[in-house]
């Protein structure tokens, strides 16, 4: 069976899109597993079906590389939003139902295969603390640690040691995401992203979540922060009356639309 896929990227955090409107891709673990193979299939971190919703422009599933289902993927979000450009559906502003609930995404340039997209996230109404780390949830699980120089981190190694131990391993796991500070609004993040097992280039969910416990943390009043991923620079804006409770959250970066094509689904 020949499936057309489209393969997107968000300051390189990269996924396998389908567009499911017709219903006709069933996503079983092993086959989303394949797809997002770097060897054997197309390759990816994740892959994301666009389908039809009773009530918004489209809605999203999200897909780890590991042929999971999981939680929501905030570079994944501005991707497919892009997509749905693409498709000519909506306008500048879509709005679409993610597992997390009902998304906007504002098209701020679209030229050719590329885009710049902001895109509402969920409200963080609090975060909480622990000895050495913050936990929050920012539509995926993220677990926050703050490091003096996060080129020095064994991101691989110290993210899964994290993210398979208690008490996250019981609860289904956490994204794992080391932070350095830069200076004040601008921090650099790695992170070791649940479901792909591996350090990502970018983590939308993660840069949010970082930035958001770096003002609980700082106490700063800045509320638009720069984000540095290793695959180029991501935006977290919010609102924020006491510092510790977040809404209006917003993830601004690149999206790209790289190629497609069609593959035989044997699986
Ligand atoms: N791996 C994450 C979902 C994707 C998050 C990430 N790709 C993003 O951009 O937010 C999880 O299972 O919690």
């Amino acid at each position: 069976m020949k499936q057309r896929f489209y393969k997107y990227e968000g300051a390189g955090n990269d996924f396998v899109v389908i567009d499911g409107r017709t219903g006709g891709f069933i996503p079983g673990r092993e086959r989303v597993a394949f797809l997002c193979d770097r060897r054997r299939g197309i390759g990816a971190d994740g892959l994301m079906i666009l389908g039809h919703d009773p009530e918004q422009q489209f809605r999203m599933r999200y897909f780890n590389a590991d042929g999971g289902e999981s939680t929501m993927c905030g570079n994944g979000g501005r991707c497919i939003a892009l997509f749905a450009e693409h498709l000519g559906i909506g306008g500048a502003t879509k709005r679409f139902t993610g597992i997390d609930g009902v998304h906007e995404a504002r098209m701020l340039e679209v030229e050719g295969d590329r885009g710049e997209v902001a895109l509402g996230m969920i409200d963080v109404p609090e975060i909480d603390r622990h000895d050495g780390y913050c936990f929050l949830n920012t539509g995926s699980p993220h677990y926050v640690e703050f490091v003096e120089d996060v080129r020095s981190v064994d991101v691989c190694s110290r993210g899964a040691a994290v993210r398979w131990g208690e008490p996250f391993a019981a609860g289904g796991g956490t994204n794992v995401n080391f932070v350095e500070r830069v200076g004040d609004g601008h921090i650099r993040v790695r992170t070791f992203e649940r479901g792909v097992e591996d350090e990502t280039l970018a983590c939308g969910t993660g840069a949010t979540a970082s930035a958001l416990a770096t003002a609980l943390l700082s106490g700063s009043p800045v509320r638009r922060y720069r984000v540095d991923v290793e695959g180029g620079t991501l935006f977290v804006a919010f609102e924020s009356a006491d510092g510790s409770s977040f809404s209006h959250v917003v993830l601004t970066g690149p999206a790209k639309k790289v190629f497609e094509g069609e593959i035989d689904l044997k699986i």
